[in-house]
């Protein structure tokens, strides 16, 4: 059975129509990360998910059971969905110790003093802050409020976790403890976990999958690998891309050459399968930074490039380089002294190439990757 259903789901806030039609559904144990830009309804999906938000039209199914629906009006009481959310700002009761804090779900449950006692600290154990439980939250560092945040929430064993961006305040060192933390959580506990984020590294590293959005639109819900290799749409391409280091984008065109297809770019051309009716339409052809490899030394099928300018950053640098008119950067390991105006070789990783129509937007596939022998001449 599914552990969350989602169908066609509109929301409107304040007359604004912000969810357009929703259809997602994650599996029992999955760690679905929500991605997109800021303001792209993330939130509002999370939150109807939760209950918090009414939607206006189609159906949410949680366990088998459905939970809301537009049509039937009908809205079920969040407390009563089986679900726990994890806020951005922690929301915990500055008066009350952390025990308390983490209790107070089982209090109103009812449940006996010795009870409380055990999940409460085996909770705390699980965030590993069985030593916190006597202190208030103003004692407490931005990363601990977060591990009691989420303790409160697991003290109840819930079936689903919703998480909204609960890294998003801290720093950088800290949020990558508490990434490996929140996935050591997920596969110990086994809940499905719903995560909210803007930050393409953190999705790709946590998640089991993830959905992509944009202004209210799910664009692509796939496996980290997936997605990180192959983006559905060059908007999302680019977003991916947009994290850390620049995507290169590449344009081109397809042409005809007696049966066969291919997409001229400057880099070389792509001869391209099942794609014939698509003569003369416009291509953009991407390649991640570390899809390219550069040789100091000259080699068959590798491209003469020149260096522009090395950026460092410790463990690695980017290399922009250029090949004619065409700009590239590319990120390597390690931190080499190469001067501007210095000849490289460059090689194309081809299988991690993608092609889009420059029109739609959409990946072009079945692309062989096979670059035509004499494109070095052929582009000098
Ligand atoms: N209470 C509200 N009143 C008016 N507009 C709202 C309200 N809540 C959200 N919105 C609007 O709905 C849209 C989606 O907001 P939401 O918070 O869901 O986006 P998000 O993708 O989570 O963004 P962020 O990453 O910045 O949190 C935004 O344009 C926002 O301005």
């Amino acid at each position: 059975m599914s552990a969350i259903q989602l169908k066609q789901i509109h929301v409107n806030v304040q007359n604004k129509h912000i969810l357009k039609g929703i259809d997602l559904t994650i599996e029992e144990g999955d760690f679905v990360t929500l991605l997109g830009p800021s303001g792209c309804g993330k939130t509002t999906l999370l939150r109807t998910i939760a209950g918090l938000q009414k939607l206006n039209e189609g159906t949410i199914v949680i366990a088998g059971k459905e939970v809301a629906s537009g049509s039937m009006s009908f809205h079920m009481d969040p407390a009563k969905r089986g679900v726990s959310l994890v806020f951005q700002s922690y929301a915990l009761w500055p008066h009350m110790t952390v025990f308390d804090n983490v209790a107070f779900g089982l209090q109103i449950r009812k449940l006996s003093k010795t009870e409380i006692r055990q999940r409460v600290m085996a909770s705390l154990e699980k965030m590993r802050i069985p030593e916190l439980a006597e202190r208030y939250p103003g004692e407490l560092s931005g990363g601990q409020q977060q591990r009691v945040a989420i303790a409160r929430a697991i003290v109840t064993s819930p079936e689903i976790l919703l998480l909204d961006e609960p890294l998003s305040n801290l720093d950088a060192k800290l949020r990558t403890e508490m990434r490996a933390e929140l996935k050591r959580l997920h596969s110990e506990l086994g809940t499905t976990i719903v995560y909210v984020t803007h930050d393409q590294h953190e999705a790709i590293t946590m998640s089991t999958k993830v959905a992509v959005f944009f202004w209210g639109e799910l664009v692509q819900v796939d496996t980290p690998r997936e997605l990180y290799r192959h983006p559905k749409t060059l908007q999302v391409a680019e977003f991916m891309g947009s994290s850390d280091h620049k995507l290169n984008r590449v344009e081109g065109i397809c042409r005809s050459s007696g049966n066969e297809c291919y997409i001229c770019t400057p880099l070389g051309d792509f001869r391209v399968a099942g794609e014939d009716g698509y003569p003369d339409r416009g291509v953009v052809m991407t390649l991640k930074p570390e899809d390219i490899v550069l040789h100091e030394k000259r080699m068959d099928g590798l491209i003469p490039v020149k260096v522009k300018d090395v950026l460092p950053s410790g463990a690695e640098s980017l290399i922009r380089i250029d090949y004619g008119d065409v700009q590239l950067t590319a990120r390597i390991l390690g931190d080499p002294e190469f001067e501007p105006g210095r000849l490289l070789f460059a090689e194309f990783r081809e299988d991690r190439i993608n092609m889009y129509d420059k029109q739609t937007g959409r990946r072009l596939e079945p692309v062989i990757f096979h670059i035509k022998p004499a494109m070095e001449e052929l582009h000098r």
